[in-house]
């Protein structure tokens, strides 16, 4: 149980990944300054967290089944926690999404949204009424890049963490005027099982319903790509973890926390030209007709990507 002293953490989809990096390393603050409620769908994945948490298991992390596409699930574990008192609440949990739009049914397409957008919504609702109350508290959102910037072939995760972006912007308005604090964390690329996930589901892939053209560029144009951006802009989850540790450190939190200077770019592209061309034609040139100078591409950026870019995203030090 958490001591008055410790603010209480609970943190979605704790099984892999970012969320478990997370769960760890503020379970494992030398201070004790937190105590975290870690969750996930199927506690029968427990094992990982288990062996990372070592001695925090039962001290300064408890662990909790929740499912965030489940209204019961959610509502079973919000009121199992103590007063229902939550500091900080870190939606993690997400599903990515990837291939020709032809391809997807509309049915997993609903699964995405209900895991990325309705999950997150989910969770807000039923803790922010505390929150408010107490006109204290501070909700995470783990976003994306692609929440910012559209990706070709990812059109349906980006729309779900687009969808966040949106409810975010609108939230943080209300939750101000109740002192609570609303952060998104926008991370590029990241070495978790989302990746291999993908990988998976793409190999098992009919692409029924989409014509040859199509299924090449996607095979032999963007997996390529989007596997050298993997490599040479990819974190790690335990450096999206000190991120967010910081971010929920901080006296006055950002709301939008990019963690990959090598974003910056894309990101002030897309603000610089309102009429979104200067994008588009940007990363139709860079996939179509630079994609086999991808290499030396991301060797520009990361020159470009010089420390007044990387002042403007979040870091650990
Ligand atoms: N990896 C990346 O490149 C990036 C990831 N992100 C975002 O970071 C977040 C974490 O992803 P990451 O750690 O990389 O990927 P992982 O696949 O390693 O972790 C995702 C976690 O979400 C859980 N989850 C999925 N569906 C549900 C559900 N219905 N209820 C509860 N938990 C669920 C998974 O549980 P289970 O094991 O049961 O499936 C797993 O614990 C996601 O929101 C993702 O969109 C953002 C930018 C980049
Ligand atoms: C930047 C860029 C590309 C790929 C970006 C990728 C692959 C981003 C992945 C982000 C992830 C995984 C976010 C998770 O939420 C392309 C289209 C290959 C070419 C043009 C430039």
């Amino acid at each position: 149980m958490a001591s008055g002293a410790q603010r209480v953490v609970l943190i979605t989809g704790c099984s892999s990944g970012i969320g478990l990096r997370i769960a760890v390393l503020l379970a494992k603050d030398e201070q004790r300054r937190y105590h975290v409620i870690a969750t996930m769908r199927n506690l029968q994945k427990k094992k990982e967290l288990v062996e990372a948490a070592g001695e925090a298991l039962g001290n300064t992390l408890t662990l909790q089944a929740l499912d965030v596409c489940s209204d019961d699930s959610v509502k079973q574990c919000i009121s199992s926690v103590k007063d229902r008192h939550i500091d900080i609440l870190i939606n993690n949990a997400g599903v990515g999404l990837l291939g020709p739009l032809e391809s997807i049914s509309v049915e997993r397409m609903k699964t995405v949204f209900d895991t990325n957008f309705f999950g997150t919504v989910r969770m807000i609702k039923e803790v922010m009424p505390d929150m408010k109350k107490r006109r204290a508290g501070h909700i995470i959102v783990m976003s994306s890049v692609m929440g910012m910037q559209g990706v070709v072939f990812n059109d349906i995760y980006a729309a779900s963490k687009f969808a966040i972006e949106g409810f975010c912007e609108s939230m943080a308005v209300q939750l101000l005027k109740f002192n609570v604090k609303m952060s998104l964390i926008e991370p590029g690329p990241v070495h978790t099982e989302f990746e291999a996930k993908m990988m998976d589901e793409l190999a098992e892939m009919e692409f029924s319903g989409a014509d040859q053209d199509t299924v090449r560029y996607f095979k032999d144009v963007y997996v390529p790509s989007s596997c050298d951006i993997f490599e040479a802009m990819g974190q790690t989850p335990e450096y999206i973890a000190k991120c967010t540790q910081k971010v929920i450190e901080s006296r006055s939190p950002r709301f939008r926390n990019l963690t990959n200077s090598l974003y910056t770019p894309i990101v002030a592209m897309k603000y610089a030209d309102e009429t979104g061309g200067l994008s588009v034609h940007a990363f139709y040139n860079l996939l179509f007709n630079f994609g086999s100078l991808m290499h030396v591409a991301m060797a520009v950026l990361k020159c470009l990507t010089c420390s007044c870019l990387r002042r403007r995203t979040v870091s650990p030090d």
